[in-house]
């Protein structure tokens, strides 16, 4: 069980900690003014007035059934980039908000700053409002993949992220085994990162189940090495299997301590091969030998999953009973945030990456264009995700300049760059080529000029996306609202509108983690639904009821 690091205390005096706010939000005045904090942005919002007014923040150590409505709903989104926090109240009033980056240096350890930063996202709520929190969820970054312990959640090896490319042979092994076209084919799934550590292939050991350094550690730990060449756990042996799970997955079992046969939702699961459909793992992947592997329980996004482990609610200071709830990726989260409803309407993930979703009567999936279809509920969410996106944009201005470059922007003149933005080889979507260049030259002089090229490249990968879509049966394209860092260019949405040719702006909540927050407040009305009814059927049930 992996407990959250002791909070660096207020006093500390290290690079670190002088960086980071680690105390609640100050309610005082007199305190330092959220907005001057560095690196975190931890704003409360009119809801806590009223929450407070309404005697909201129960003392901790409360369990969920007690504590005092209004209850609160903790979404976390862990992005690109960084990772946000937003509580929300019964009527969606954000109440509070945090952020903060993985910080330098994470991608030499991206489960220890994952973990480091959950838990200091928690410790900046406010301590009434985290007193509060009766529900909590997750969004992460699709795909990405974890090897872990399943006793405590111990990575195994490194995680493999969102946008890695595996190699030919294990997306061959995936093609043999998949259906034509299937999402779970493509070179960034879930189920090629799964087999490039059953096959061992990915430090260079021989394939068929040789080396792969996640072998080591797996025996060293007592654990099984399962793999194609054998090597399974012995008949009746009682070391367990390797677990895979996703970052999502893994963040909530950090707060419910669930491991053991693993829990992921049908969002999640979806690249790694699961049918949201059907509701369970087809034949052709329950069959493979590594399907011990996979996690066993997939849930609905947002549906109740267990409550917080009582270590971690002593160390964090969320209540003891404090639901968590199943989780969904980043570009879904920012979906539901932007509150859709309509067959045609469509979300653009504007973040580090450009994802689309259109909410569509038909189901579309080919892997060969990078396009498939999530379930959220009853309706379908048909698109995919680009490697292009504000990744690009940050490796040549920070968001100070494109602020200040965007008013010298003409969206009426189209350059002529005729870019394709990416931060390097490999494209998702519309275009699965792991091998497709980036093109962003000839660089003009004039940085607005520079500048709007690369809008303008950004804008045709999402006009071709969409087109894609329609060329595949979707529903028709009626209006985009745009989530994520690039919403706030309205040079960029003029240039895209005119490309798209549809009504875009800017969703009203565009953030991953409101999204991520309605989906915890969800699961928890789910949950005292169901103790209603639990509780109405015991009492027809008793004696002479
Ligand atoms: N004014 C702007 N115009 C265009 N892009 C912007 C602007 N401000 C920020 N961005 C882009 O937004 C991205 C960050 O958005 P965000 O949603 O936080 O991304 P993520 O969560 O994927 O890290 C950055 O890559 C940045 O380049
Ligand atoms: O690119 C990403 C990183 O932000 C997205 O997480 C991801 O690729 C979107 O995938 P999905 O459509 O499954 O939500």
């Amino acid at each position: 069980m992996l407990l959250p690091a002791r909070a660096a205390s207020p006093n500390t005096t290290t690079a670190t900690a002088k960086q980071q706010h680690s105390s609640p939000c100050p309610r005082s005045p007199a305190a330092t003014p959220c907005a001057q904090l560095p690196r975190n942005h931890c704003r409360k919002l009119p809801g806590v007035r009223r929450a407070l007014r309404a005697g909201a923040f129960a003392p901790t150590g409360v369990s969920t059934a007690t504590i005092a409505p209004p209850r609160l709903y903790l979404g976390l989104d862990f992005g690109t980039s960084g990772a946000r926090a937003a509580v929300i109240d019964d009527e969606g009033t954000l109440v509070q908000d945090v952020k903060r980056g993985y910080g330098d240096g994470a991608e030499a350890d991206w489960a220890g700053a994952w973990r480091r930063v959950l838990f200091e996202l928690i410790g900046s709520l406010d301590p009434a409002v985290r007193s509060s929190v009766a529900s909590v969820a997750f969004d992460g970054t699709s795909a990405t993949a974890m090897l872990v312990d399943p006793r405590d959640g111990t990575p195994l090896a490194p995680p493999k992220l969102y946008n890695e490319a595996q190699g030919r042979d294990v997306v061959a092994a995936a093609k043999a085994m998949a259906p034509p076209a299937h999402t779970a084919t493509a070179p960034t799934s879930t189920l090629c990162k799964l087999l490039t550590w059953w096959y061992g292939t990915d430090d260079g050991a021989a394939a068929g189940g040789g080396g792969g350094g996640w072998r080591r550690v797996a025996a060293e730990r007592g654990l099984a090495t399962p793999g194609p060449g054998g090597g399974a756990a012995a008949a009746g042996s009682a070391a367990p299997s390797p677990l895979l799970l996703h970052q999502a997955d893994w963040l909530a079992a950090l707060l419910h301590g669930v491991y053991g046969s693993g829990v992921t939702d049908w969002n999640n699961a979806l690249k790694l091969g699961y049918d949201p459909e059907l509701e369970s793992y087809p034949a052709w992947l329950a069959q493979q030998r590594f399907a011990p592997l996979l996690p066993a329980r997939v849930v609905a996004p947002g549906a109740p999953v267990a409550s917080l482990d009582s270590r971690v609610s002593a160390a964090c200071g969320l209540p003891p009973g404090c639901l968590v709830c199943g989780g969904t990726t980043d570009s879904i989260a920012a979906f539901v945030a932007a509150g859709v409803t309509e067959a045609g309407q469509a979300v653009t993930s504007l973040g580090s990456t450009l994802a689309v979703k259109l909410l569509s009567t038909t189901r579309v999936d080919d892997a060969a264009y990078g396009v498939y279809s999530h379930r959220l509920g009853d309706v379908w969410l048909v698109g995919g995700a680009s490697n292009s996106g504000g990744a690009v944009l940050r490796r040549f201005f920070n968001d100070q300049q494109l602020r200040e470059l965007t008013p010298r922007l003409d969206a009426d003149r189209p350059t002529g760059l005729d870019y394709y933005p990416l931060p390097g080889p490999g494209e998702r979507f519309p275009v699965a080529d792991p091998e497709l260049q980036p093109r962003m030259s000839p660089r003009p002089e004039d940085d607005a000029l520079f500048l709007q090229g690369l809008l303008e490249g950004i804008a045709q990968i999402e006009a071709a996306a969409y087109g894609r879509l329609a060329a595949m049966g979707a529903s028709p394209l009626r209006q985009v609202l745009t989530a994520g860092g690039g919403a706030a260019n309205p040079k960029w949405t003029a240039i895209r509108q005119r490309l798209l040719g549809v009504p875009v702006r800017a969703a009203e909540q565009g953030e991953a983690c409101y999204g991520a927050a309605l989906l915890a407040r969800q699961g928890a009305r789910q949950a005292a639904a169901a103790a209603s009814a639990a509780a109405a059927a015991a009492a027809t049930a008793a004696p002479g009821s």
